[in-house]
């Protein structure tokens, strides 16, 4: 079971979280969609292969409310662990998530990739989403 734990504020990156579940099914593994609310650290623990996402917000940061503290708990779980970051941006260049990759990859996990789409997630934005959500699976 791969837990896909999203926080989406419009939708766009919650379009992304379903796209990384349907790779993950493709990809014959079960997944678990999680809005970020209602994560637990004991569903990260417990899993050896993670995505989790959230869109650009504040200025260039994780949502501040529930996906920030989520993280700050979470992070020192993630070391060793197999990691997607996806989301969703729109009028800078997604540095928010080159932040959050640089952070997680100092936790020394296993194998870290990361998804951005502007805006709504187009075709092509879907097929990233469920091609990197099978490399999670194959990795
Ligand atoms: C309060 C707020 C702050 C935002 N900050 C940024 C930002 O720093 N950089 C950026 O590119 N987009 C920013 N955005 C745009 C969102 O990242 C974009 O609309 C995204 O598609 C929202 O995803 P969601 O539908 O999953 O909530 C911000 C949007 C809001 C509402």
């Amino acid at each position: 079971m791969i837990p896909v734990i999203y926080w989406s504020g419009t939708g766009n990156t919650e379009a992304m979280a379903k796209a990384v579940v349907k790779g993950i099914e493709a990809a014959g593994q079960e997944a678990s969609l999680i809005e970020a609310a209602d994560a637990t650290e004991a569903i990260v623990k417990d899993a050896d292969r993670i995505a989790f996402g959230c869109p650009a917000m504040g200025a260039e940061e994780l949502e501040e409310t529930t996906m920030r503290p989520l993280m700050d708990d979470v992070n020192p779980l993630l070391k060793g662990k197999y990691v997607l970051l996806f989301g969703s941006y729109d009028w800078a260049d997604g540095e928010w998530m080159e932040t959050w990759e640089d952070e997680v990859r100092g936790l020394g996990p296993a194998y870290l990739a990361t998804v951005i789409c502007k805006g709504e997630p187009d075709a092509d934005g879907v097929k990233e989403c469920q091609d990197s959500a099978r490399a999670l699976c194959e990795a």
